[in-house]
């Protein structure tokens, strides 16, 4: 599965047009593409996507299991804490995971934990006991493990759902962000992290950006995910998306570009700044 866009594909904001979301999806090969020019639509559509994801995963498999990145991504998803989403989704049945972690205490700064915890889920009656954080006291390498340690039990007893292709858990949904640099998860461009195939969970020490040990899901998992959202917003961002979406020839991949579920559905939520510089998508007033 990978998102493919027509070099003919063209998308036209008209101000007549809802300004919200002029653009949604291009289907081609199971990847979508979402644009809105305001990033209040994105962060209302992104909720309803999640709620919607979590509605369908209840019902399927009572239960939902959701693996959140940090940054921007965190504060994108607050409207799930108002009215409706707060009340109508199903938080008791949610386990939440986390893509990547830094190697930090859960009450630092730089903690992933932290950002989601004060950000979303001290506001949501999420089960204390789903919540799956990285045990914070230990290194980067025995945290890596613990913590899939945990995600194999959790697999077992199906909380998480397993690949029908390699023994990889299938996350009902893996969140993602992207740096400017085309990084996801703590996936960053031409480190061997990217090749790792055998763990489910590894660790880096040496992270370009700071802190530099983090825990970080590899490829196989997120690829072997029922639905991974990336969601990128700004301008800082436009050449990797461009970079990504458009296939830009590059000597490595960037780790985004890695990003292709193998049998999961891709979606990626642009604000009109992340858009800019696709070339599939013309922008007019
Ligand atoms: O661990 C980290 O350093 C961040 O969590 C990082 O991976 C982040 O998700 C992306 O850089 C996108 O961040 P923004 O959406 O805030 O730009």
């Amino acid at each position: 599965v990978s998102l493919s866009l027509s070099p003919t594909f063209r998308a036209v904001f008209h101000s007549t047009v809802s300004r919200s979301m002029a653009l949604s999806g291009d289907k081609r090969d199971g990847g979508e593409l979402r644009v809105f020019v305001d990033t209040d639509e994105l962060s209302t559509d992104l909720a309803d996507y999640i709620a919607e994801l979590s509605e369908a995963s209840v019902k399927e498999r009572g239960v939902f299991a959701i693996a959140l990145s940090g940054g921007s991504l965190i504060s994108l998803m607050g409207k799930l804490c108002e009215a409706p989403y707060n009340k109508t989704v199903d938080w008791a049945k949610w386990y939440i995971f986390w893509v990547d972690e830094r190697v930090v205490a859960k009450n630092h700064v730089d903690s992933n934990y932290k950002l989601t915890k004060d950000g979303l889920l001290s506001k949501v009656p999420v089960v204390p006991s789903h919540v799956h954080s990285i045990n914070d006291t230990v290194s980067a390498e025995k945290a890596a493990a613990d913590y899939e340690f945990v995600l194999r039990q959790l697999v077992r007893t199906r909380v998480v759902s397993v690949s029908d292709i390699s023994d990889c858990p299938k996350f009902d949904l893996i969140l993602l962000g992207m740096g400017p640099d085309g990084h996801v998860a703590s996936l960053f461009p031409n480190h061997s992290v990217l090749d790792e195939k055998k763990e489910w969970v590894t660790f880096i020490t040496d992270s370009p950006k700071s802190p530099p040990e983090r825990i970080t899901f590899t490829l196989p998992v997120i690829n072997s995910a029922s639905n991974v959202a990336v969601v990128v917003t700004g301008s800082s961002k436009a050449d990797a998306v461009h970079t990504v979406l458009d296939m830009v020839e590059t000597e490595s991949p960037l780790p985004a570009k890695l990003v292709q579920p193998t049998k999961g559905k891709l979606v990626w939520f642009l604000d009109s700044a992340a858009a800019s510089k696709l070339e599939s998508i013309k922008f007019s007033e």
